[in-house]
């Protein structure tokens, strides 16, 4: 079993604003009472007995940590330390203050292919990694990827948030239903066993939105999205996707596709002409 540092966080660390919140716990900007270096503290309820409904399981808790200590790389974010109390874990990781992808295109409506392929490259270097780790996100979206400094001409990509992540073990079958519907491929809607090519769907779904502000198979609920997932409804709209190149719209149509043995891997996508052209 993981130890964690018993000490209380806030000898350490000054707690500041709420930065997010979530069904886990809140995340807040915290301060290195030593340093005066700003980081990221994600407050964890945990479960104080197996009856306990309210809170995460520590073995959640452990799996993320282990993630995080297994997946170090420019583009993930990196964990600093972990603290427990009685039913908390706080995990102080690296801030990432440029905020999310998201906001960045909402404030763009869309963005250039050329940005857009900048953004892809740095991404796809993270998955490459954690996918050769034998580690499967399985809840990437535009809100988990962030930006280091969103005034930096080219800003860098962190991807956070490894809540939901697996180690995927040769020989092991991992099925998991959690996600957010309009990323999810269509076996984990089908409660089938999950590779790392769950998250290359989710990429194509997000690559779809990086370039038209449009979600691929967003229905009027949540039901009506998991449909069209199953049923491969969605289009690339004519109006959203005139000056589109048919280099892009080929790199998305290879990722979204049913069947996971089919899809680009993330090495894969790093050779596709879209992002490295020849
Ligand atoms: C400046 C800023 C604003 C919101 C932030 C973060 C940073 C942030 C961070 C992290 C997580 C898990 C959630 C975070 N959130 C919550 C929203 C993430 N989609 C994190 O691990 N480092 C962050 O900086």
């Amino acid at each position: 079993m993981a130890v964690f540092k018993p000490e209380n966080v806030e000898d350490f660390y000054e707690i500041g604003e709420v930065l997010g919140s979530g069904h886990f716990g809140q995340v807040r900007q915290v301060r290195e009472r030593a340093s005066g270096t700003l980081w990221a503290g994600k407050f964890l309820k945990i479960r104080k007995n197996a009856y306990s409904r309210l809170g995460l399981e520590r073995s959640s808790v452990e799996r993320e940590v282990e993630i995080l200590q297994t997946v170090q790389h420019a583009c993930i974010v990196t964990l600093k330390d972990v603290f427990e109390s009685r039913a908390e874990v706080v995990l102080i990781l690296e801030l990432v203050s440029g905020g999310e992808l998201f906001d960045f295109i909402a404030a763009k409506e869309n963005l250039l292919e050329t940005e857009a392929i900048e953004f892809m490259k740095q991404i796809l270097d993270g998955l490459k990694f954690m996918h050769s780790k034998n580690v499967a996100h399985f809840d990437l979206k535009p809100e988990n990827i962030m930006l280091s400094d969103k005034m930096s001409p080219h800003p860098n990509i962190k991807l956070i948030d490894f809540g939901l992540a697996h180690f995927l073990l040769p020989g092991e079958e991992y099925r998991s239903t959690s996600g957010t519907p309009q990323y999810i491929a269509p076996e984990v809607i089908n409660n089938e066993p999950l590779t790392t090519a769950a998250d290359m769907w989710s990429i194509g779904v997000i690559t779809f939105i990086l370039l038209s502000g449009l979600s691929p198979f967003q229905g009027d609920t949540d039901e009506e999205t998991l449909k069209n997932i199953i049923g491969m409804i969605y289009e690339f709209d004519a109006q959203h996707f005139s000056m589109t190149s048919s280099m892009a719209k080929d790199f998305i149509q290879k990722l979204l596709v049913k069947n996971a043995d089919e899809r680009m891997t993330a090495e894969e996508c790093l050779l596709h002409p879209w992002i490295k052209p020849l």
